[in-house]
Parts: structure tokens; sequence; C-alpha cells
């Protein structure tokens, strides 16, 4: 508690709070009881004018402990009480909102009568990230301050605002640089024995819209789009509709029942699990000991980018907006000029949409942005990232040549989905230099970086790729070296699965269908699609799994004492490529249309191709098409973790989450086995391997089997049976 000038400064000290960490403050049970205590003193004693909540360390407060919803006994004072009781106060109560005022946190500003916020200050609810919604009358008050559209915008998304926009909208009253307590304390001392029934939220009406009504229901269907099967966003909307349509204290009991619906979906466990795993898989490991809190990282004060092809051009792009100065190399003039007209495009649109930190972006100044054929401008570079395509000896060939130029700490980075790290550091000097960087396409869009050590790759190197990540504002997972890595080994099976279910009777219509109403942002078919079908099929030709190296006499659905299904090839070989080419597995309005429509002629080839091969076909129902498709991916996924190559279930949700549209309602894939129970996962892989005796996909792992056989043990101590079977960790 602080007193000054006659105002009362309800702050809890250090004791009073739960930590997070690094100086985050959270809403404990302790801190909502010393909040009520300093607020009744205050009221009580006539020498106290008005009031002025604060955090502390210069942060306002990040709300309530997540870990507490799932806590079956959470007793004591609850918040929306609290907020309550600010807004009852007879006295002024002022938030001096610093650093961050989110979730809970920016409920209890919303009680005040009055909020002064530091000019970096961001606000926001991100209940809804977590399965819920703001269930401290935030829902009910948010709307009535700022109106409808901007209230729904911020509950409905969870999205941080900054200070100048919270003040546009008229969230907070006054935006200071200097110090935030202090104006806080001047604005209390001004508004003394003003009225304070204006200032209390929950007496003002809600501003009334043309048609709330109709923007309501638009709204409605907007989120649904947006968060296929994902419930609290559209929860959030009903929350606000009550604030349009009921009383304030009605208002509150809807949010409340709405509240408790979500708490108790298994969605919000599910996006909780999630926030934790994305701050989990910061913590690395790798072989021989090496580890996150064990290893320091280099500086990156310049990169350079080999190859400006689809992807090289996202990562210089994601380097640019990180402001780290780049080198973008190609091979010849001719393709230096179609990649720099290329990254000269992506940024322009990048700075569009930052607005105002448009220009910090500086992306013509050759000291931030550089185009060359020069291998020569790499020599004094921090980190190079290689990004050109996946041919292993061009890539060794290039390897080969940085290791001669490149300073000897230089970060020598592979941008490869699958090929072997270990190789292709073997071309170099250095190989403890050289690291996997799988980046995800649109590499300036999507938040997943695969970070894949190699056998002699360092830690200092490890971390330093993490830093590159947290640099690049991606989520960075560590993982080990084997064809396709995490994302991409588990993918595999997932969509041979969806093929084989083709050749068998269904359509890729049905099968995505399935897929995206479970949640995916779009099914297998569409995918490979967008992907280029060409690029498997390209992998699959130098796996000698197709074309001339193929010996004679090879049964044409299997490859190596296995089932293999030629219908990719078949359709690579008739120059459907997808998007790019207008046909694919679907149908294009043109070449690089991206309106996927079902497409006569493959089903034509569908029915084709089953004659010839005798194959009958059958209607396939949903459970199978799910069960087939997921658990197969699910089971690749036992089988990672049972060789090390992944430190934890944890690693390879936050990749499906973040890189392979795994709807993060669910968990990640992991989490969702989990959910099922992993006898039931177990009993079906069964059931189906026995139906499909030639699809090793579908053959339980045995680490999946022993987890069953242990009692189906909860997924945070999955790894502890496995301490002795494996080998890399
Ligand atoms: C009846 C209903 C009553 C009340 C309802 C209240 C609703 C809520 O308040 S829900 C919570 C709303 N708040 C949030 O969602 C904030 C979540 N946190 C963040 O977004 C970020 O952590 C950040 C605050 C923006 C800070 O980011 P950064 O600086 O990158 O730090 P992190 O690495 O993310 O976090 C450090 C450390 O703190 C842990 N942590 C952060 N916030 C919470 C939290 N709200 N609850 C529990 N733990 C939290 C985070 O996990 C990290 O821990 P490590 O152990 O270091 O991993």
């Amino acid at each position: 508690m602080r007193r000054g000038r006659g105002l009362h400064a309800a702050g809890a000290g250090p004791e009073r709070y739960q930590g997070y960490g690094r100086g985050l403050r959270g809403i404990s049970l302790a801190v909502l009881q010393a909040l009520e205590d300093g607020l009744e003193k205050a009221d009580a004693d006539p020498s106290v004018k008005a009031v002025m909540i604060c955090g502390e360390n210069g942060k306002f407060s990040a709300g309530a402990d997540i870990r507490g919803f799932s806590s079956p006994n959470r007793q004591g004072p609850s918040l929306a009480a609290l907020v309550s009781l600010i807004e009852s106060s007879k006295k002024p109560v002022v938030a001096a909102i610093e650093g961050i005022a989110l979730g809970g946190g920016l409920e209890v500003a919303l009680g005040c009568h009055y909020r002064v916020a530091h000019v970096k200050a961001r606000m926001g609810l991100p209940e809804v990230t977590l399965g819920l919604l703001p269930g401290a009358e935030g829902t009910q008050r948010l709307p009535r301050l700022i109106g409808v559209p901007a209230a729904l915008d911020m509950i409905t998304t969870g999205k941080h605002i900054s200070a100048h926009e919270a003040l546009k909208l008229g969230l907070v009253d006054e935006v200071v640089e200097a110090n935030t307590v202090e104006a806080a304390m001047h604005l209390a001392n001004q508004v003394i024995g003003q009225p304070l029934g204006p200032r209390r939220l929950s007496l003002r009406p809600v501003p009334p819209l043309p048609d709330t009504d109709g923007f309501l229901r638009a709204a409605r269907l907007r989120v649904r789009e947006r968060a296929r099967g994902c419930l609290a966003p559209e929860l959030c909307v009903q929350a606000v509709r009550a604030a349009t349509e009921l009383p304030f204290s009605a208002g509150v009991r809807r949010e409340r029942e709405l509240f408790v619906e979500l708490l108790s979906s298994g969605q919000a466990r599910a996006l909780q699990y999630a926030f934790f795993a994305e701050r989990a898989v910061r913590r690395w490991s790798a072989p021989g000991g090496a580890a996150s809190h064990g290893a320091a990282p280099r500086p990156l004060r310049s990169a350079a980018v080999i190859g400006l092809g689809t992807m090289g051009r996202g990562i210089v792009t994601c380097l640019v907006k990180a402001n780290i100065p780049v080198v973008a190399l190609e091979q010849n003039l001719e393709y230096l000029n179609v990649g720099r007209k290329a990254v000269m495009l992506l940024l322009e649109r990048e700075a569009k949409k930052m607005e105002q930190d448009a220009q910090a972006l500086d992306f013509h100044n050759p000291a931030r942005l550089q185009f060359t054929v020069d291998f020569d401008l790499l020599r004094d570079v921090d980190l190079v990232i290689e990004a050109v395509f996946e041919d292993m000896a061009l890539k060794k060939e290039i390897f080969h040549k940085l290791s001669r130029i490149c300073k000897p700490e230089a970060l020598l980075c592979t941008n490869t989905s699958a090929l072997d790290i270990d190789e292709i550091a073997s071309a170099t000097s250095r190989p403890e230099q050289v690291i996997g960087t799988h980046f995800f396409s649109p590499a300036h869009v999507m938040r997943l970086l695969e970070i894949i050590y190699g056998r002699h790759t360092s830690p200092t190197a490890i971390a330093t790729a993490m830093q590159l990540a947290r640099a690049l504002r991606k989520v960075g997972v560590v993982v080990g070296n084997c064809f396709g890595f995490v994302g991409n080994r588990m993918m595999f099976p997932y969509v041979e699965q969806a093929v084989f279910l083709l050749e068998e009777g269904s359509r890729p219509e049905e099968v995505d269908q399935v897929l995206e109403d479970f949640g995916f942002k779009i099914g297998p078919f569409r995918m490979s699609d967008l992907a280029g079908l060409d690029v498997g099929w390209r992998s699959r030709q130098g796996q000698g799994l197709t074309g001339p190296s193929v010996p004679a006499g090879t049964p044409a659905r299997q490859r190596l004492g296995r089932r293999y299904s030629p219908l990719p090839d078949l359709l690579c070989e008739s120059g459907r490529f997808g998007q790019k080419s207008g046909t694919g597995w679907y149908r294009y309005e043109r070449a690089g249309g991206r309106t996927a429509t079902p497409d006569p002629g493959v089903h034509s080839l569908l029915a084709q191709y089953r004659h010839t091969h005798g194959i009958r076909p059958r209607h396939i129902d949903q459970e199978e098409i799910l069960e087939r498709c997921l658990f197969a991916l699910i089971n690749e996924g036992f089988a990672i973790l049972a060789e090390g190559i992944a430190a934890g279930p944890e690693h390879l949700d936050v990749i499906y989450i973040n890189g392979y549209g795994w709807p993060r309602h669910r968990g990640g894939p992991m989490f969702y086995a989990a959910t099922v129970g992993l006898p039931r996962v177990l009993a079906r892989l069964q059931h189906h391997s026995q139906a499909h005796p030639d699809v090793p996909g579908l053959r339980p792992s045995a680490f999946l089997e022993k987890l069953v056989a242990m009692g189906n043990p909860p997924l945070k101590e999955w790894m502890s049976y496995l301490s002795q079977q494996s080998p890399r960790l």
C-alpha cells in the first residue's frame, strides 16, 4: 500500500503476488484479497479521497493464473465481485496501466472509474484463446465503454491493442509517456468530488447500432467460419449479445453460464495445454545432455539467404521484418532479378500491413537488404540460410563453399523438409555449425520453425537457431534428424491413408470434408494441391519409388513388400500438379487459381483406376476416414517419441498446431490421442491393421502398446516410460 497526496494507492506488494516468471504477476487469490482489503480500508478512511490501482515491476497484470482454471478447488473472493466492489467505491478509482493489462487484469481496470495507460502498454482480453470468455463481467462492461463492434473484435480475437489504439477506442482516458503512476494520481486528484455515476460502466447503456441484431448475427457467422468447431468465439458473441439485450445484472448471469459451459468443455483444457506447450518447447534438450539451460546463443547481427525461390523470398522477408540486415544471393543475374522483384513486392505488402512501423523496415537501404550473385559477400555474416531446392548434391556443393568462405563462428542453416542434416554437414569442415531450419510456406506468415540438430551440431548452434526463431517471432521446436523430421514424417502416413481411402472408394472432397469438419484448416488433398503435387513426385522419384528406376515387374500397388498407391504419380504424369497447373486432386479456375472444385476428371480417373486394379469400391464412413488418417499420424508420433527424435509429446503438438493447421482447440495430435484414450487408439489401430496387413503405418507402435499396458498414464508422464528405450536423449 502506498499513500500520497490524499490518494490511497492500492497495489499489492511482492509478497502478496503469485509470479509466473520474468517479472509477470497474476491475479492470485492473495492479490484479490489484498485489493479487497485495500479498497475497504480506503472507503472507510475519511482522509483518503481517491484510490489508484497499479501493478508492480512496470506491469499492471497478465490476468488470472491459467493453471488455476483446471484446479478443482478454487475458493476465496471472486474477481467479478472485486471488480463490482471497485466500481461501487464512493471514491474515484484510477487504474495506472503499465506494461500489460490482460484478461482479468483488464477487467479490473474496467471496474475503475478512470484509466491512464503508458504509451508502451498493451491491453487485451485473451480469454478466447484459452477457450474461455472474459468472465469477470468484461463482456458486459467493455461494449458499454467502447461499443459493440470494437468490444466484439477484442473479445472474439483476444488480440492485444496498443495504448494509442485504446485511447482511440475510448478504452483509456489518457496516454502518458512519462510516469504512469504519477499521471494516474494527478488525474485522481483532479476528479475528486466529481459525480461517479457516469463513470460506472454497469450503469451505462450499450451504445446502439442501426441494426444490432443483424450485426451480431453476421459476427456469429464470421467467427464460426474463422474458428471451425471452436466454441469460445461463438459463446463470446452470445455473451456480448446478452449485454445488448439484457439489463447489466442479467447479462452478468448469462456471462457466468456461458463461462461455466466453456470451462467444462474439453476445448478450454486443450487450448490451455497448447499455451503451456508452446512455452515448454522453448526448453530443449539434445543427445549428450546438451540442453537450453546450459547453452548461450551467439549474436545474430546479419544474415544471408541463398536461393530466392518461394521459401527464400519468405525467409528474406522475415529477416527484414526482424530488423536483421540480409544479403540475398542467387546463382545468376536472371534469377536474382526475378527474386528481387518478388521480395520487394512481399515487403511492400508487409509494410502496408504494418502501417506505422513500415518505415522502420527500410528495405530499400542496401545496408539492410542487398541482392548479389557473389558468394564473397557472405564472408562476414553471422548466419546463412540456404534455401535452394531439395537436391542433396546441390546443397552439399553450397555447404562446401560456405565452409571455405564464411567466418568460423557463422551458423550454417539448411532449409530442408526432409534431407539428412548429417550428410549436408559432412560437406563442411565444421559440422558443429550446421543445423536444419525447416521453414513452412509462406515463410513470412507461418509461425513454425522446425530446428533439426545433426550428430555434430553444437549446443551453441541450437541455442542460436532458437534465438533466430524468437527474433523472427516464430515458434522454434528442436527435433532430431530423420527422414521428414517430425512434421513431415507424421504427415506421410496421414496422406498415405487419405490416398488409400480413394483407392477403396472415397473421393478427395469427401476425405477433405471429414478432416475439415474435424477442424483442420484444409484437408489433405487441398493441402497437396496447394503445396504442388510435383514436390512429392520428385521426392518419390529420388527414393526410387516411381519412375524409371523402379525394377521391371514390380507390382503397381506394392513397393518394398508394402502397399503403395501410384495414384499421385499418375496425376503428375498427366500434368496435374495442383493449384499451380490449374488441376490436381481438384479443378481450379485457372493455373494458379485458389478455388477448388470437385473434378469429374478425377472421379473418372479413380473409377478407371479401381477397375484396372480390380478394386471394388465401397462406402467409407466418416469414422473410418477420421480414424485411419489421424491414428496413423498419431501412431508415427509414438514411434518418433520412442526413437528420441523429439523430447516430448508437447513438441509434436506444437509442430502440428503451428505448421500443419491442426485445430488448436483439439490441443495437437498427441493431446487428442490422450483425450480419446490410448486403449481406444490402440484398439482401432489393431482393427485397421488387421484389415490392411500390408500397411506398416497402421501397425501399432511398441511405445503406444507399452503405454496402454502401463495403464494409460497421463500425457505428461509418457516420457518417463521411455528412459531405457530412448537411444538419442
Ligand atoms: C470468473 C473468471 C475470473 C477471472 C478470469 C480471468 C481470466 C484471465 O485472466 S485468463 C488469463 C489472461 N491472460 C493471458 O492470457 C496472458 C497469458 N500470457 C501471455 O500472453 C504472455 O505470457 C505475456 C503476458 C504477454 C508475456 O509474454 P512473454 O514476455 O513472452 O512471457 P512468456 O514466456 O509468455 O511468459 C513467462 C512465464 O509466465 C507464464 N505465464 C504468463 N502468463 C500466465 C498466466 N496468465 N497464467 C499462468 N502463467 C502465465 C508463462 O507460462 C511463462 O512461464 P514459463 O514457466 O517461463 O514457461
